[in-house]
């Protein structure tokens, strides 16, 4: 049900991998993908920085709040995020994220866009260079990604590459604390993604599972250094519903559970319409800056006060 892609196999047989990437993308939306080319030891070198700086004290930590960041950057503290906001469950992680990393004098961040703000870091060595190489090397794969799934929809293979040349793009990297047992509790609530595409590197630990339509939670199966790669709201409808964003849950871990999430939203001037060919449009046009600004909106609860 979860297909297993090998990346490698684009370079010489891309209809091969195209025609299984399509099926993926309509069936389950969610696939595993080997073969990617995105070094060990550079996902090992996010792992280890990530293990240090949640190592920190919250208070250590608390300057860098995402809750006081427009720009969807910095650090979510346990309990600060409800994934599924139906339930009333709040998620049970901390998380960091790395926007794409403008300079303070870019003209989009003193212009004020939207999202278009400076990365924040803590004072931690290696740690900046470690995420931005990271982010880096699975931009493009997200991006080089992006080439078969416009073939696959009929469009030219670089149909989306003006759509991804200075993306929403937010690396996350996150950990669950060991599950209590608590009535209730959960380490992300159910929810579908926001953006284009999702490619995740956990470190094997279980709890994520999906919800195919029609069906029973399943666990993703692990698949050593393989990215789980999911099909986000904002491509489902780009492709006007011929592709699918599927609902999915990490459960509380037996331990303590690391991931490294690498969200590929659009260009924030991207305006997300039924792409050519899909038939009529089930959806007004947005641009992609309002599309996610809408969706966090509905993610986050505000700090205590201090
Ligand atoms: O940590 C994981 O395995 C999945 C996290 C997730 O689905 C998300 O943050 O959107
Ligand atoms: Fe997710």
């Amino acid at each position: 049900m979860i297909p297993v892609l090998d990346w490698s196999t684009y370079a010489t047989d891309p209809e091969g991998f195209t025609a299984k990437l399509g099926q993926a993308c309509r069936d389950t939306g969610f696939f595993l993908l080997k073969g990617h080319g995105v070094p060990d030891d550079l996902i090992a070198g996010v792992f280890a920085q990530a293990d240090t700086f949640f190592s920190k004290p919250d208070a250590e930590k608390q300057p860098l709040s995402i809750s006081k960041n427009p720009h969807n950057r910095g650090w979510a503290r346990i309990g600060s995020e409800s994934l599924d906001d139906t339930s009333g469950q709040i998620d049970s992680k901390e998380a960091f994220n790395v926007g794409l990393d403008l300079a303070e004098d870019d003209p989009r961040v003193l212009a004020g866009e939207p999202f278009r703000g400076v990365n924040v870091w803590p004072d931690q060595p290696g740690f900046r260079d470690t995420m931005l190489a990271y982010y880096n090397a699975v931009w493009r794969l997200g991006t080089d990604l992006h080439h078969a799934i416009a073939t696959d929809l009929g469009l030219h293979a670089d149909y989306f590459a003006e759509h991804f040349d200075a993306p929403l793009a937010i690396l996350r990297i996150l950990a669950y604390p060991e599950a209590k047992g608590t009535e209730g509790e959960i380490g992300a609530g159910a929810h579908t993604d926001y953006g284009s595409v999702t490619l995740l590197m956990t470190d094997g630990e279980a709890g994520l599972q999906v919800k195919p339509r029609g069906g029973d939670w399943t666990d993703v199966p692990h698949v050593p250094g393989a990215y789980v790669v999911n099909i986000g709201d904002c491509l489902m409808r780009w492709s006007n519903d011929i592709y699918v964003s599927t609902p999915h849950r990490v459960l509380p871990p037996k331990r303590r559970r690391r991931s490294i999430a690498f969200f590929l939203d659009p260009n924030p001037d991207s305006v997300i319409r039924a792409l050519p060919g899909t038939g009529e449009a089930k959806y007004p046009p947005v641009t992609g800056a309002d599309y996610l600004r809408s969706r966090l909106d509905a993610t986050y609860t505000p700090d205590p006060v201090e």
